[in-house]
């Protein structure tokens, strides 16, 4: 196809081959332009269940183009042209029985700056469990309690669950937008800089967090910052150009990169 003019790597595009019955996402040649300008280049990976996966990548590289591919928010831009395969859990994330509100369910996303609605941070919490409807006070009392405490927030909101959610702190707000997220039981966290807007000691708050939770479900980490990928993540993309570079276990691919690519990223000889 013309607009995927692929200049693939002399390495070629490194998959990790994880047994597809530990992958929760795959992600199969896929290429993305908007119009006539490529963004993503016959893309391979998978994304194991249960682990934290960082995409980095110079910018302009790519990642937030797929991580928007991910849950499907290229659907509305009539100028995006798609090819190539994602499965979540084994499906066509494109395939017609899937319903866009339900994949989006699946794979919730958390944002660069905190965005938490106008209304108390109860209220947050239980939005879309609202929405989804058919709930009892008492269970979605409950829920709203388990995502606060999955967000690490419990403690310091349970007695003003009635107060304006804009009242709480960036880095507070930002768990607040975690709770939410995980209040609908998503079995995908992307993370798009969480953490870019919040003061150093919000930060680390959010990466323990991010650690912990990947005992509950599969979190992929889209950042510039090296460390915070070096510090949280199990696994690590680097994408340049719309490319895969290399694509390793973390601890390797900070210490031991195959590709001089890669290297020079991480040392800084490239920005
Ligand atoms: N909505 C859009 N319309 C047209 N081109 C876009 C659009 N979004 C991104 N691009 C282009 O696609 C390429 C990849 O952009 P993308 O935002 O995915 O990169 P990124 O690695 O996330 O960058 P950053 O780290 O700066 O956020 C860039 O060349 C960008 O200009």
């Amino acid at each position: 196809m013309s607009v995927f003019p692929s200049p693939r790597s002399a390495a070629g595009s490194p998959i990790i081959d994880f047994d597809p019955a530990a992958c929760c996402l795959e992600i199969e040649g896929l290429s993305l332009a908007y119009g006539e300008t490529p963004a993503l280049r016959e893309l391979s990976l998978r994304v194991p269940r249960q682990r934290v996966t960082a995409f980095i990548g110079p910018s302009g590289c790519g990642k937030s183009t797929l991580r928007r591919a991910l849950n499907r928010l290229h659907d509305l831009n009539d100028e995006v042209r798609l090819a190539g395969r994602i499965r979540l859990e084994g499906q066509d994330i494109h395939a017609p029985e899937v319903e866009v509100a339900e994949l989006r369910r699946r794979v919730g996303m958390v944002f660069q700056a905190p965005n938490p609605f106008p209304m108390s941070i109860y209220d947050n919490v239980a939005f879309g469990l609202r929405l989804q409807g058919g709930i009892r006070k008492r269970q979605l009392d409950d829920i709203v309690e388990w995502a606060l405490q999955s967000a690490a927030l419990w403690d310091e909101v349970k007695d003003r669950l009635r107060s304006s959610a804009w009242a709480l702190s960036g880095g507070q707000q930002q768990r607040l937008v975690i709770a939410r997220t995980l209040a609908v039981r998503p079995e995908v966290l992307l993370l798009d800089e969480p953490a870019s807007a919040l003061d150093p000691i919000s930060t680390l708050k959010i990466e323990e967090l991010i650690r912990n939770l990947k005992s509950q479900l599969t979190l992929v980490l889209v950042t510039h910052n090296m460390q915070q990928a070096a510090r949280v993540s199990d696994y690590t993309a680097f994408l340049q150009e719309g490319e895969l570079v290399e694509y390793g276990p973390t601890d390797r691919l900070f210490t031991n990169p195959r590709l001089v690519r890669t290297e020079n990223y991480i040392t800084g000889r490239m920005a």
